[in-house]
């Protein structure tokens, strides 16, 4: 569905050239539900502009739904669905009026742009708000507006950026469904960039992390968390067991970074349950007792700060450090 060779973009403001995205090569299957996740200013805004033709990449191919992006950009349009951030419907606008208008504007006629912009309302759960103004909208009911009028001409691959940014948990949760339906039931491809971790973990088959405008990895949210240094494993026993404890968390298969501190022995692993029965077989054989048993997994900020050395979170700060005024 989108394939991209050494896409870049270079910017020049004020004199100042600004590489925004440094050739990125992506892989998106039909079906997918892609995640792009990195920090403020990392490139997924501009990546997502380069795919869907708003601007022209500096270097770099692409396909994205069966066209090519420099030579076939109209064909490009057509096949997919683009939600901006803070996307467009229009504040003094009626709910209805504005779905049937973009209906319109994809070469619907007047009757099927209705029935189009009713059967959207049903899916994103708008029906019976078509004569409320856009204005009077919460927020949640917004961004699924937003993504009705994406849906509109019936793109097999939507492109969301940051749907749920400025949502509160509730709207959110709620959106992550109607973005999973799109996918589950109607086959829509979906690409979308966040910043929220816990988004990208819950809902995305796979994520590509970027960062200062490279892939700095990609993977299933499980495969990423994976690859850092695996699961911590932490047991606590009496004081004076501490030495032998440490002794049989060594002998756990494939177990990493044994430490000690006060009455805790901790390890990393790549697989906390397994390495947990494990240990526990060792520490009843040997007669030791346990007062806490904890497995912590890691996260996909871990990923990030093995990556790159920052937190997600730190990194979010120092761009917006950065942000000129
Ligand atoms: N039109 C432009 N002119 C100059 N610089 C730009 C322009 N658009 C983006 N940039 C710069 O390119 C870099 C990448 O920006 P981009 O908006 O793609 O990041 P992002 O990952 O989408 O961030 P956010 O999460 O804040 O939207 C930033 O340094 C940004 O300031």
């Amino acid at each position: 569905m989108i394939t991209a060779r050494g896409l870049a973009r270079t910017f020049t403001a004020r004199g100042r050239s600004v590489e925004a995205v440094r050739g990125v090569d992506l892989d998106v299957a039909a079906g997918e539900l892609v995640g792009f996740l990195g920090p403020n200013g990392a490139g997924k805004t501009t990546t997502l502009r380069m795919l869907t033709t708003l601007i022209r990449p500096t270097a770099g191919t692409a396909t994205v739904a069966g066209h090519d992006l420099a030579g076939d950009p109209l064909g490009v349009r057509r096949g997919i669905g683009y939600v901006a951030q803070g996307a467009g419907a229009t504040p003094n606008a009626k709910v209805g009026e504005e779905m049937e208008l973009q209906g319109r504007l994809y070469g619907l006629g007047k009757a099927e742009a209705r029935r189009r912009g009713v059967e959207l309302g049903e899916r994103l759960d708008l029906s019976g708000l078509s004569d409320r103004l856009v204005k009077t909208l919460s927020g949640g009911q917004r961004r699924r507006l937003d993504i009705a009028l994406g849906l509109v001409h019936d793109p097999k691959l939507v492109f969301l950026d940051e749907p749920t940014a400025a949502l509160d948990p509730q709207s959110r949760a709620n959106l992550w469904e109607h973005i999973r339906a799109l996918r589950d039931t109607h086959g829509t491809t979906v690409f979308l960039t966040t910043h929220y971790l816990d988004e990208a973990d819950a809902l995305c088959d796979r994520i590509l992390v970027i960062d200062h405008g490279r892939i700095v990895a990609e993977g299933t949210p499980a495969a990423l968390k994976a690859q850092v240094s695996g699961d911590l494993v932490a047991v606590s026993v009496v004081a004076d067991d501490v030495p032998r404890a440490a002794e049989i968390a060594r002998r756990v298969p494939q177990a990493t970074e044994v430490s000690t501190e006060g009455d805790a022995v901790r390890f990393r692993v790549p697989r906390g349950d397994q390495a947990l029965a494990e240990l526990l077989r060792g520490l009843d054989a040997a007669g030791i007792a346990t007062t806490s048993l904890q497995v912590h997994s890691p996260t996909l900020d871990d990923v990030f700060l093995t990556l790159t050395g920052r937190s997600l979170r730190d990194a979010d700060q120092t761009e917006a450090e950065h942000v000129p005024a």
